[in-house]
């Protein structure tokens, strides 16, 4: 296993183990440091360390990775996490973060914003001192009218890319949308900015988390620690 993936189980196993409790409903995020949070609830669910928990995934992949580590599962019309464990791209000193990059980002913002709380899980490497410092902003983008809803987000001060997919044609999310990486550099005012590329119709939603976050937990060459949201 790289340092980097070492990191990253540090610290989803650091999380299940301080956030999640017998009985729970977890919301299960997208990507490489989530997986690692599935695996530790399949763990402690097949040793008896945790009991009765459900998780609600962010995405089809996180499906997939649960049902084949026996961790049940459930829709947000059966049940509302108690807490959501996700990873993320970008995390700020006050714990506002940039998620997307793994193409999740409205699947992921929809169950967080309906749980009790969310926690992010992260290695060291996504830390920033602002806000877009190396990553792009990732919309996800309803098909029709992209070209406009493209134009749009352009004069807020970005340029657009629509991502690619594997076979080069458009990556498509499990809602059946693209996703434009939007790369403004650091971000003065990300509230103002969630807020302004959400007022366009064909913008469904912007990896910005602004103000979600309950902590991060996090793990480096420096240890392991729990960020507080401020
Ligand atoms: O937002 C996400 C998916 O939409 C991921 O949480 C984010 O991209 C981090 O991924 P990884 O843990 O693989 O670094």
């Amino acid at each position: 296993m790289s340092e980097s993936e070492g990191f990253k189980r540090e610290a989803a196993y650091a999380a299940v183990d301080r956030y999640v409790r017998s009985g729970m409903t977890v919301g299960l995020g997208t990507g490489s440091t989530a997986v690692w949070v599935v695996r530790r609830l399949g763990e402690k669910l097949a040793s008896g360390d945790l009991k009765d928990v459900v998780g609600v995934p962010t995405s089809e992949r996180t499906a997939g990775e649960a049902r084949e580590r026996g961790v049940p599962l459930a829709t947000l019309a059966e049940a509302r996490p108690d807490v959501t464990l996700d990873g993320a791209d970008e995390i700020s000193p006050e714990v506002n973060v940039i998620k997307g990059l793994g193409g999740a980002l409205l699947r992921e913002k929809i169950v967080a914003f309906a749980s009790g709380s969310l926690v992010i899980v992260a290695d060291g490497s996504k830390l920033v001192g602002r806000l877009g410092e190396r990553t792009p902003v990732p919309v996800e983008v309803e098909r029709f009218g992209a070209d406009a809803t493209l134009k749009a987000l352009a004069a807020l001060g970005c340029e657009p890319k629509l991502r690619p997919g594997e076979d080069g044609s458009p990556f498509i999310t499990d809602g059946g949308n693209y996703t434009a990486d939007c790369y403004f550099g650091e971000i003065e005012d990300p509230a103002r900015l969630e807020a302004e590329i959400k007022s366009i119709p064909g913008a469904l939603e912007c990896g910005l988390f602004i103000g979600l976050a309950r902590a991060a937990v996090v793990s480096d060459a420096g240890g392991l620690r729990v960020l507080e949201a401020r």
